[in-house]
């Protein structure tokens, strides 16, 4: 969305190291999110991306604190907010908010609109009354419904509409950051289309930094500034949206990428296939996590977790083999010109 900038904004968030854990019944230990590091700078959107699975909605929540997480940190500001007592999370959580995936059930049936976005401004500690009425009218314009939807309850709503209603819930505290988990997954495409225009419009006009969390690689091209590509809870590969969609350089991003429509025709790409099943997060494999579907995985790729490598500006890729696969298919590429 802001891609087009040329000045560098600051970091708003910064993850380091995020890991996010959980048990399960028979003791065992599911890593749902393993040393997850990247930032969103202000203003930009960063799209999270990655099959079922991968750890995408653990992560955003371990990021706003929804859950507790194992280990790392997230700075928001500067300021570590896994660090900071529950009373002074609080303020902070009012400058994070969250647009959940699923709009037929993250919204109290028994609460009329008004009284939904109104508890979010209770919060924020919005004096109550004729203000707080018309407040309620200006979110709901806001996000393309009328002041006149306040007095009904969400099941009124089409999917589309009740999406608009979180999306006003969301920004009713004046958030600077937002996570959006799959806010259109459950939509059709053409309603998929306007809620998606709407945040990126407010994401504009309110100078919003978003997190999206999303399957579908072509939304986080439109829609997105970077990108994060995870696999069994870890990075694959991270960077401006413009440079890893126009050079993929890890296995997985390529395969991915390989897999998703297509708008132009005549842009014709071959499909690569990943062999097996994402393995379980409870016993993940040594070294590269990708490595068991990975074609080009050789015994190197057993033996250590790969560090991220620099590609070039700010687009990393974790693959021990990345200089290695890139000349040769540079030498690919000179064969088929001489
Ligand atoms: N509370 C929990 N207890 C145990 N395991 C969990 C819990 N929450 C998530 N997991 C596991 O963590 C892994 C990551 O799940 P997560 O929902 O974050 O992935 P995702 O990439 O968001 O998937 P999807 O795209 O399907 O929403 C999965 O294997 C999931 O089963």
């Amino acid at each position: 969305m802001s891609g087009s900038l040329t000045s560098q904004p600051a970091p708003l968030l910064r993850v380091e190291g995020l890991c996010q854990y959980f048990k399960t019944q028979d003791g065992r230990t599911v890593h749902a999110v393993e040393a997850l590091t990247f930032d969103i700078k202000r203003g930009h959107t960063v799209g999270l991306v990655g099959e079922s699975g991968s750890g995408k909605t653990t992560a955003g929540r371990a990021i706003l604190r929804l859950l507790e997480p194992t280990a790392g940190q997230v700075f928001f500001n500067g300021t570590d907010v896994l660090s900071l007592p529950s009373k002074e999370m609080k303020r902070y959580r009012q400058k994070m908010q969250i647009i959940f995936q699923d709009p037929f059930s993250s919204l109290n049936p028994r609460m009329r609109v008004s009284q939904i976005i109104g508890e979010a401004l209770n919060t924020a500690g919005y004096p109550k009354g004729e203000a707080r009425k018309a407040r309620v009218e200006e979110l709901l314009q806001r996000v393309g419904l009328q002041a006149e939807h306040a007095d009904r309850y969400p099941h009124e709503f089409s999917g589309g509409q009740r999406q608009r209603i979180g999306i006003a819930r969301a920004i009713a505290v004046e958030p600077d950051f937002i996570v959006a988990d799959e806010s259109v997954s459950a939509l059709d495409v053409s309603v998929q289309a306007q809620v998606l225009n709407l945040l990126g419009e407010l994401q504009r006009s309110l100078g919003l930094t978003l997190l999206f969390i999303a399957h579908d690689l072509t939304v986080v091209e439109y829609l997105c500034d970077e990108v994060v590509v995870m696999y069994l809870g870890r990075v694959m590969e991270r960077g401006p949206c413009r440079e890893v969609y126009a050079r993929p350089r890890h296995p997985y991003t390529q395969a991915l990428l390989s897999a998703a429509p297509v708008p132009d025709p005549t842009r014709k790409k071959q499909r690569i296939v990943l062999r097996g099943d994402i393995p379980s997060p409870i016993s993940p494999p040594s070294g590269c996590v990708f490595r068991t579907r990975c074609p080009y995985a050789t015994a190197l790729c057993a033996a250590d977790v790969p560090a991220e490598q620099h590609v070039s500006d700010e687009h990393w890729v974790s693959c021990v083999r990345l200089h290695e696969l890139n000349l040769q298919e540079q030498g690919r590429h000179d064969n088929a010109y001489q």
